[in-house]
């Protein structure tokens, strides 16, 4: 944990250009932001370098727009919502490199915080190309990671900068190691984690290490369905990743090899339309219609994970169970969200959650300040949990 260098090692910042890598990838949902609760957790690193007389340079990653400027997923609407959380002025320059962002740097005071563009508009980033390292290198003297929650890309501004620019970790970024050793380094058991969303692809690999470790895997959102649709049932147009089955069959044998018990949905809400309140009604998992989306697990399904989430010690929770953006479809996250913070209240049970999705979800439900701890990480805190090396952390403590 003190393997690595913090803010409390960094002496004489005025002057200093600072590159706090940050995680502002934030939920939006009709072009606003949704839920802050990554700008509030990364706030205190970045007014205390501010204060402390540096210049703030922050850099950030939003959606995934492969290397491509997606206008839709511009940083330039976000620093208007980090200035108002700040309760500090928030510059913007429009390239992450470049002439357009040396300016930007050049013209900043002492104490300036400048939020550059999107770090993902250049294909360097996510190769980690040391070319575009070096230009991200240019517009810094010192590099902070204060980005627990994108620590586990070995990405340009996540892992790269580290070896070019004296590296220090945010607040955010040791607060949530120390957390997570606290609240998970030696758990209760039984263990049960809830893994959810829409992020299969990326997540599905984790489960099959997290089946080693955890007495129930329950699974629900867009990762259930790919589950059902492995074990041969028409899952019709749900969110589902077909290419995944070996993998879900995979994850399925490990588990049974483990004496881990896999919790699928056995009946879900479905809708033809992804909006809110749209018409819906429940079925049994093997009947959902071939022109219908499962947005919920079904009432039946809420029961068994309560069940769960009761038997439980530990819990872990990562993804919702359903498009909790969206009411009705927010009511198996609700009712589970519900239920683990009164467990918790009661002392019977560790509730840790994370993710950008799952924090708004429990923020949502009104319980984030009930469980025993909730993570900025989705993808970074199942990878934690696996015990899987973390790039962006490994390399501050090289
Ligand atoms: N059945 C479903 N169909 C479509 N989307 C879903 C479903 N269940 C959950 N989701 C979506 O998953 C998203 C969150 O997934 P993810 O990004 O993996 O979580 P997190 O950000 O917490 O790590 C939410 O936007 C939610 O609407
Ligand atoms: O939102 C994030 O992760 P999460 O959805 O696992 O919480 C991070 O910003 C990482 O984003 P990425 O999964 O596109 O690399």
């Amino acid at each position: 944990m003190t393997a690595f260098k913090t803010l409390d090692d960094l002496t004489d910042l005025p002057g200093k250009r600072v590159l706090l890598r940050v995680d502002l990838n934030v939920p939006v949902k009709d072009g606003k932001v949704t839920d802050t609760t990554r700008i509030e957790r990364v706030a205190p690193t970045i007014m205390e370098l501010s204060t402390k007389g540096a210049r703030v340079i922050l850099l950030a990653h939003f959606g995934r727009p492969k290397g491509e400027a997606v206008p839709s997923m511009s940083l330039a609407p976000i620093a208007g919502v980090v200035e108002d959380v700040l309760d500090h002025r928030v510059h913007f320059a429009a390239d992450c490199i470049g002439e357009v962002s040396a300016k930007a740097v050049n013209a900043m005071v002492d104490g300036d915080v400048l939020l550059l563009e999107n770090t993902r508009f250049h294909s360097g980033e996510e190769k980690n190309d040391p070319g575009f390292v070096i230009e991200l290198a240019k517009n810094g003297d010192i590099f902070v990671n204060d980005a627990f929650s994108a620590a586990h890309r070995a990405h340009a501004s996540t892992e790269g900068l580290a070896h070019h620019l004296p590296a220090y970790a945010g607040r955010t970024m040791q607060a949530e190691l120390l957390a997570l050793e606290k609240g998970l380094g030696n758990p209760a058991r039984p263990v049960v984690a809830i893994v959810g969303g829409a992020k299969v692809s990326t997540k599905i690999d984790l489960l099959k290490n997290l089946v080693n470790q955890v007495d129930a895997l329950v699974i629900g959102g867009g990762m259930a369905n790919t589950f059902i649709a492995a074990r041969g049932i028409d899952v019709g147009k749900s969110l589902c990743e077909h290419d995944l089955a070996a993998t879900a069959k995979e994850i399925e044998a490990a588990a049974a090899a483990s004496g881990c018990a896999i919790v699928l949905p056995v009946d879900g809400v479905v809708a033809r339309e992804f909006k809110a309140e749209a018409d819906n009604e429940t079925v049994a998992i093997d009947a959902i219609p071939a022109d219908a989306m499962m947005l919920d697990v079904g009432p039946k399904s809420i029961d068994a994970v309560n069940a769960w989430i009761t038997k439980a010690d530990t819990l872990v929770w990562n993804g919702p169970l359903g498009a909790f953006e969206i009411p009705p479809f927010d009511a198996a996250t609700v009712s589970a969200a519900k239920h683990a913070a009164a467990r918790t209240r009661e002392g019977l049970l560790v509730s840790v959650a994370g993710g950008g999705d799952t924090v708004s979800a429990l923020n949502h439900a009104g319980v984030t300040d009930e469980f025993t701890y909730v993570s900025t990480a989705g993808g970074a805190f199942l990878e934690w949990m696996e015990g899987k090396p973390l790039p962006g952390v490994d390399v501050l403590k090289a």
